[in-house]
């Protein structure tokens, strides 16, 4: 068979700017020339270079035709026919010579994978391009001998689960099973695989498979870019000779459109404890390490362990990687600087990608020798059934039956296969085509669903007729729409229309709908393109009455313009971005650019991690926090800022700080656990694996301030001064002495001098002196928390008060003196240019201390109406520990019964050696007294074969044989368990 050694062909290409680019004015960092692409650090100015296969140029120099087909204004432009002609082309040569070809699309979110695979309205990705290549040459083949026949299959991996799009209903529970052949390797077992005529068909199973995969997305709260798609297109051409034998050349067309980058190592969640405990991604961080592998194998590399077997996605195109297929990666690139890190890591990847070698065979081989093969192999596993008894068997029982399926496949002629499909298929083709034709967006308003991934926005639509539509969870009955998605409550709002005005009216006071950004509490009125967010994350475009169809242009409505707007009503813009061109500098600029592009994503983690957090009933509330890092900063001007998440159980009350990364991480853990609740799973989570809860942590509460100048001048300062937050808020007051003293820390009063200059070689002595703090926030009434006051003296060790307990006013009492000896002139102007920051921090008692102050409290938990709220929560803490406890006895209890029955047998084994040995003993007495020519049964081991006949004896023999049968299995039994 012919076989060619193959490197992965990889092409990388950058798109234009994205709105949220150009409105922060960011810069494009990405040239290139020839094959060579080109990035630009915008900090440091540093060029890095990397050589591809193809650098495609996608950034600008485009004009668009009438019919919306970019094209290049004679410039170096790489529409989409390009990238066809260079790679999809390839891939279908390949495919007509019976190779397997695999296409990926990698890169971050949104940086135009899907643009160059499926591809957006008139500009067709290489997917469609591809198919409707392959059928043009299929209808203009004039070899009458060959039948072409084309199958499509279409699958979504999220959370290591496998989905097939083509069919509408939920996946069995965990998934469509992943099974191996030992021929043909990984599949998956029950996906459909569906013959299609035309291109038109395909496209139609595209959409509806489309479809599928947003109702899936928006239902289990999985924004796509977490998922990965494949479509597989197989293509046989079977050849009947003169003789009526057949032969079938195959190739399987892999395309896979990858889940975003960004999220593809799990080292971002550095220091958070639960760091390695999310499947969410397993897929993507494990294709890393198999392009790692190959890459190392590639260079020589001997004893490299490939770990395909490591997640779904790498078990699925094992053949794509370093096996029997031709493969090209395509590395998607936005241009923009405020993305610098995330697509250096790309062409780094795909830097490796390229190194990775594949040995593609041709897959040919007569039909009748194919059913033959799969018979024998049916026929060894049959024997193999009989001789597995009563064991497990499913693992048979499923191959023999793929088996047999693939021989009625192939006994079945193309017609016979194509009319089946026709029959299953149809119907739920034309209900879709129906739904459209019925569904009468020209004559009444509706809504369209917006999704972070543009592939899936305006997928879903809903029509108001005149009258009222009720929203929500609900089942769907008369005048319903149900709403799957977190925060939906099962009656949320409801929309009314008169024919001429639109309302909408949220159901109660908790369920959230925002109208263009604004939560609204009552009836409002929609006019033509508003926003809508219903619950925590379902988010909808109103397009209006067709008389206010003025501007029928929808496409800038898309989720960045809806994130942007949710943002900027909650303040965000004002706060953190602060314009281009104001006197903080370029590198300042981008800085704050870059945060409020984080901020913004943020945004509906939070809510949906809130979301989460309710339907779960795990009271934990989270909060983006912009930082300042002149909180902490001597001279109070540091223009760094940054986002974290303040997580809050409203239970406990107890308060931590989370890095974004570690957001990212929890939310992908609590992603799971809310899938697992959905598939109807009771998850007990003991705390070393519950993604919301933490060990309790001191919390930075705010600082204040006091400028050091007058301890230069040996002036005392005796002040109050605020403490304030992150939000610039009042935490607590502060009051500070700095008085001057001598050596021994005696106050000198009224002793200032004129010229500091003067101290220079001498000494300053300053008594710090931290009475009291007033009013202080953090205190809450269920005496968990206190604070303390730390700071560091410039030139000295850092400091902190003693920590006071459960009291809003609190006395400190904390006095230190501080020696500058000799004072030099850098002292001099450190003093009178900084400040001395004094950090207000929170202190929390831990949950089991909690517990037990309250179960020891005077009063006890269990008395009195006051204490309802401390009794609830405790013994809510108290059932969690006893399921807790249940578990470990549990597990206690079965390790015990297993020993009681280990020590059992154990005592059997040594009761019956004894029996033995007496039997053994008896019996050499009684042989010897017999006559000599009588046989002995030997000592050890089974008796010979015909020893139940022998002598008048053979009885006594049998049960000694059998005695030692039973010895010899019972310490076989011992030592295996
Ligand atoms: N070469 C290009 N020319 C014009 N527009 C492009 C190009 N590439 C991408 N875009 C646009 O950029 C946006 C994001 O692209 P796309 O949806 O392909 O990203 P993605 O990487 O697939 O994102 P996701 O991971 O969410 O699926 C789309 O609006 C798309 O139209």
């Amino acid at each position: 068979m012919p076989s060619t050694s193959d490197s992965v062909k990889v092409a990388v290409r950058v798109r234009p700017f994205n709105q949220r680019e150009k409105n922060a004015g960011s810069q494009c960092i990405i040239s290139m020339q020839d094959k060579t692409t080109n990035i630009k650090n915008p900090e440091t100015g540093d060029i890095k270079s990397f050589s591809y296969d193809h650098s495609y140029w996608s950034h600008d120099g485009f004009k668009e035709t009438p019919s919306g087909v970019s094209e290049p204004d004679g410039s170096n432009y790489a529409d989409q026919k390009r990238l066809f002609s260079d790679l999809g082309q390839g891939v279908l040569d390949n495919a007509w010579q019976g190779y397997n070809a695999a296409l990926f699309a990698y890169g971050q979110t949104g940086s135009g994978k899907s643009y160059s695979m499926i591809g957006y309205g008139a500009n067709k990705g290489i997917v469609p391009i591809t198919c409707e290549e392959l059928f043009k040459a299929i209808d203009t083949s004039s070899d009458n001998k060959k039948q072409l026949r084309v199958f499509f299959s279409m699958l979504e991996i999220y959370n290591e689960q496998v989905r097939d799009l083509i069919v509408k209903e939920k996946p069995p529970h965990g998934g469509l099973k992943i099974r191996q052949n030992p021929k043909s390797g990984f599949y998956v077992e029950g996906l459909k695989q569906v013959p299609v005529r035309s291109y038109k068909e395909i496209e139609k199973l595209m959409e509806s498979g489309t479809i599928n995969r947003t109702t899936a997305a928006t239902n289990m709260n999985a924004t796509s870019s977490r998922s990965h798609m494949v479509i597989t297109i197989r293509f046989e051409q079977v050849l009947v000779n003169d003789a009526g034998q057949s032969n079938t050349r195959s190739s399987d067309i892999n395309l896979v459109d990858l889940a975003g980058s960004e999220r593809a190592d799990s080292t971002g969640a550095t220091g958070d404890r639960l760091k390695e405990g999310s499947a969410i991604n397993q897929s993507l961080s494990t294709l890393g390490n198999v392009i790692s592998a190959l890459a190392d194998q590639a260079m020589g590399k001997t004893k490299v362990l490939v770990p395909y077997r490591d997640s779904v996605l790498t078990k699925l195109l094992q053949s794509a990687l370093g096996g029997n297929s031709r493969t090209i990666m395509i590395a998607a690139l936005s241009p923009a600087d405020i993305n610098y890190d995330e697509t250096l890591s790309t062409l780094r990847y795909a830097d490796r990608a390229k190194k990775i070698q594949n040995k593609a065979t041709v897959n040919e081989s007569p039909t009748d020798r194919l059913i033959r093969e799969l018979k024998e192999e049916n026929a060894r596993l049959m024997a193999l059934l009989k001789k597995q008894g009563s064991g497990d068997t499913s693992d048979i029982q499923r191959m023999l039956e793929d088996n047999q399926r693939k021989m009625t496949d192939m006994s079945m002629s193309w017609e016979q296969r194509l009319e089946q499909a026709k029959r299953e298929w149809e119907r739920s083709i034309q209900q879709s085509e129906a739904r459209e034709e019925d569904a009468a967006f020209n004559h009444f308003p509706y809504i369209s669903n917006v999704n972070e991934d543009p592939q899936l926005s305006g997928v879903i639509k809903h029509v108001f007729t005149t009258g009222c539509t009720t929203i929500g969870r609900a089942g769907p009955g008369e005048g319903a729409i149900q709403l799957r998605g977190l925060g939906i409550q099962p009656k949320h709002c409801e929309i009314r229309t008169d024919g001429k005005k639109t309302f909408i009216t949220p159901s109660s006071k908790t369920a959230a709908v925002f109208v263009n950004g604004l939560k609204i509490h009552e009836k409002t009125t929609l006019a033509h393109q508003d926003r809508l967010k219903i619950g925590s994350g379902s988010l909808f475009l109103y397009i209006g009455h067709p008389c206010e169809r003025k501007d029928t242009d929808v496409s800038s409505f898309d989720f960045d313009f809806f994130m942007t707007e949710l943002a900027e009503h909650d303040g965000v813009s004002v706060d953190i971005a602060t314009p281009r061109g104001t006197d903080h500098g370029v590198a300042h600029d981008m800085a704050n650019r870059m945060l409020f592009q984080e901020f913004v994503n943020l945004m509906p983690k939070i809510a949906e991690a809130n979301a989460i957090s309710d339907e779960l009933k795990r009271f934990t509330k989270f909060e983006p926090i912009v930082r300042s890092e002149s909180c902490h900063d001597p001279k109070g001007t540091a223009p760094g800022k940054e986002v974290i998440v303040r997580v809050l159980n409203t239970k406990t009350k107890k308060v931590w700080i989370w890095s974004t990364n570690k957001f990212y991480n929890r939310k992908d853990l609590m992603d799971e656990l809310y899938l697992k609740t959905l598939d109807g799973e009771h998850v007990v989570l003991t705390r070393d694996k519950d993604p919301f809860w933490d060990p309790v942590e001191d919390i930075f509460l705010g600082s204040c301030h006091i400028m050091l100048q007058s301890v230069s001048y040996c002036a005392e300062i005796d002040e109050h001064f605020t403490v304030h937050n992150y939000h610039g808020k009042e935490e607590a007051v502060v009051h500070v002495m700095l008085l001057p003293c001598n050596e021994k820390g005696v106050v000198i009063e009224d002793d200032v001098i004129l010229e500091p200059r003067d101290l220079v070689g001498k000494s300053i002595n300053v008594l710090c002196k931290i009475p009291q703090c007033m009013s202080v926030r953090w205190i809450s009434d269920d005496n968990s928390r206190g604070v303390e006051c730390r700071f560091t003296m410039p030139y000295h060790k850092p400091a902190k008060t003693r920590d006071v307990w459960h009291k809003s006013y609190v006395e400190f009492e904390f006095k230190q003196q501080y020696s500058f000896r000799p004072v030099t002139q850098q002292i001099l102007d450190y003093l009178q240019t900084n400040s001395l920051v004094l950090e207000l921090w929170g202190k929390q008692v831990s949950e089991d201390q909690q517990l037990h102050q309250q179960l020891h409290q005077p009063n006890g938990i269990l008395n009195g109406d006051s204490h309802m709220d401390a009794t609830s929560d405790v013994i809510g803490q108290l059932k969690h520990r006893e399921s807790e406890l249940e578990t470990l006895r549990t597990d206690y209890e079965q390790v015990r019964k297993d020993n009681f029955r280990l020590k059992q047998s154990l005592m059997k084994c040594e009761e019956k050696v004894k029996l033995l040995e007496t039997r053994t003993a008896l019996q050499r007495k009684n042989s010897r007294e017999r006559a000599p020519s009588v046989k002995v049964s030997p000592t050890h081991g089974p008796p010979p074969a015909g020893a139940e006949s022998e002598g008048p004896h053979g009885g006594l023999d049998l049960e000694f044989a059998k005695a030692l049968r039973d010895f010899f299995r019972d310490v076989e039994t011992c030592r295996t368990k």
